[in-house]
């Protein structure tokens, strides 16, 4: 049976994506971005939101500001400021650092404190016990007006593997001057796992309660926070989405649903725990970070499944190739069509769509017809709609909303007021002929215009297709301007969005076959509700 440790009678789940998250490369976060953020995270539950740093930049500052002048109401978490020890050689009482972090009027403040003999030697240009007096000072003055003080021991592995007295003696010095938790930080994120036990151990035996604060430079920045939850810590710090300074921190989604769905500790209640799909969304839109497709738990491919034999046990029982139930986390299974499917992958894929394929030789025929198209450069993997065209007409389900009898386009660097290029498209329509003439910008708003024109008539909802994306990629590397290219086409309504593939040597015949393909979509499949 697998070890599942007894959940601790206290346990904190820390979020620091409005701190160490905002130290990523690339990420900047405006106050409202802030308020945002903290906002979701109160609605998850996490116990404590580390804001940034009062006093360090104007955004910092004006965020506690506008937290304390009430633009953050918060229901169930804790708001933190964070800042360090007083300056080598002050006074904690007149550290203008120090007092900002009183001004920002949070409960609780956590402190970055030296913990590895080397750091205060060489970078805080310091003795040992100048430090140790920094860290009490300024924790007896913070605690005196009222504070909740935390200690965020940097660089405390590699200090403990220098000089553990001395990283011991930080705990000690932080825990006699009041500081309620001790957080152990893998500052440079160089550990291991199995390396985490003796010196959360060690720590322990100063009987403060301990937190644990990893970075992810080996790749293992949560299996080392849970790897010190196992020895004791009754504190987790991480930012949602991993995000943080280099490779970046503890994905606190990922600590979250291990610690309640594999050791079964009520951490948030279930409902809060099946929102972390959407905050990992939230986080993801606010940051303007792309969310990674492969994040555990959350990720859009974190359920999906590709492999034939996969699907074919799937079919049989979802669990049989899934470590958890995806609704526990706000995430879906989804069956995905390739070249890798079998027949299990359409029949659940169809049956996904509202198709009964069970006939096993009709399903076969299909995955057939999938893997031929699939071999010519076709993808249905991301262009579902194209799929649902493709199984409509192999079941015979199709209707014929209009059939194009013909198509052409010109264009050339002549630009005049409607854009560069010209397209006829002639359709007809319940026996009625119709030609149409589209300008455009490109080619393929030409075809987009005349296509419309022609249509919308019969068909008004034409009229609300608008194409979002559009991606081309060369299928065949080795070839010059004559190679095969795949045209994917996203296309919404305003209400939904889908994704259909055309294929070719001629870019633009390629790019027709996929919008034609969106059109014919978008007509025959009525929007839910
Ligand atoms: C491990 C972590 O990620 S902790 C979080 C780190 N986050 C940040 O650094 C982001 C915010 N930081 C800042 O805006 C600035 O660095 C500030 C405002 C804090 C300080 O800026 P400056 O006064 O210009 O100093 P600078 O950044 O060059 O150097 C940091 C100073 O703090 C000192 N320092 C470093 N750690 C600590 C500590 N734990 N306790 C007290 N002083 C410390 C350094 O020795 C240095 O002192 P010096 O000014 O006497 O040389
Ligand atoms: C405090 C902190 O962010 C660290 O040590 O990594």
């Amino acid at each position: 049976m697998p070890m599942v440790p007894v959940a601790p009678d206290v346990f904190h789940v820390y979020d620091t994506t409005l701190r160490d998250g905002a130290q990523q490369e690339g990420l900047r976060l405006t106050v409202h971005d802030k308020l945002r953020i903290a906002r979701s995270l109160d609605d998850l539950g996490v116990t404590f939101i580390e804001g940034g740093w009062p006093g360090a930049n104007p955004n910092d500052t004006a965020f506690f500001k506008a937290a304390a002048d009430g633009e953050l109401k918060l229901r169930n978490s804790q708001l933190v400021a964070f800042g360090s020890t007083r300056k080598v050689g002050g006074q904690a009482s007149s550290d203008p650092l120090t007092r900002a972090l009183l001004e920002a009027e949070t409960p609780v403040i956590t402190l970055v404190a030296k913990s590895h003999d080397a750091h205060v030697y060489r970078a805080l240009r310091t003795t040992l016990d100048e430090n140790l007096a920094m860290i009490s000072d300024t924790v007896k003055f913070l605690t005196g007006e009222g504070r909740r003080v935390f200690i965020d021991a940097e660089h405390f592995f590699d200090g403990y593997r220098a000089n553990p007295a001395y990283a011991l003696e930080v705990v000690k010095t932080s825990a006699d001057a009041g500081a309620e938790v001790v957080v152990m930080c893998d500052t440079n994120g160089g550990m291991l796992p199995g390396w985490m036990g003796e010196v959360v151990d060690a720590a322990g035996q100063v009987g403060v309660d301990l937190g644990i604060h990893c970075h992810n430079d080996t790749g293992c920045a949560v299996a080392n926070t849970i790897a010190a939850v196992d020895a004791g810590a009754m504190h987790v710090q991480g930012t949602i989405n991993g995000h943080g300074e280099r490779t970046g921190n503890a994905d606190l989604i990922t600590v979250l649903a291990n610690l309640q769905l594999k050791y079964g500790w009520n951490i948030v209640a279930p409902d809060a725990l099946a929102k972390v799909t959407a905050t990992s969304h939230a986080v993801a839109a606010i940051t303007h970070v792309q969310p990674n497709t492969r994040q555990p738990y959350v990720g859009h491919s974190a359920f999906a499944h590709k492999a034939g034999l996969h699907a074919s046990a799937i079919k049989v029982d979802a669990n049989l190739y899934q470590h958890t139930d995806p609704t526990f986390v706000g995430n879906d299974m989804r069956m995905l069509v390739s070249d890798m499917a079998g027949r299990a992958n359409i029949q659940l894929k169809g049956e996904e769509l509202g198709y009964d394929i069970s006939d096993r030789v009709q399903a076969a025929e299909i995955t057939d017809l999938v893997k031929e198209r699939e071999a010519q450069g076709y993808s249905y993997e991301a262009a579902d709609a194209s799929f649902e065209l493709l199984l409509r007409d192999a079941l015979g389900l199709s209707e014929e909303f209009f059939e194009v009898l013909h198509w052409r386009v010109w264009t050339g660097n002549e630009q005049g007021e409607d854009g560069d290029s010209e397209a006829i498209v002639k359709v007809r329509i319940d026996g009625e002929t119709t030609k149409l003439v589209g300008e455009g910008f490109g080619p393929l708003n030409a075809l987009d215009q005349a296509l419309t024109g022609a249509l919308k008539a019969k068909y008004p909802a034409a009229e609300t297709f608008d194409l979002v994306d559009y991606r081309v990629r060369i299928m065949d590397q080795g070839h010059g301007t004559d190679a095969i290219v795949r045209v994917l086409i996203d296309m919404t309504d305003g209400s939904r969005t889908w994704t259909c593939v055309g294929v070719g040597t001629n870019v633009i015949e390629a790019s027709w076959e996929a919008l034609y393909d969106c059109y014919r979509w978008g007509l025959s499949t009525p929007a839910a509700g």
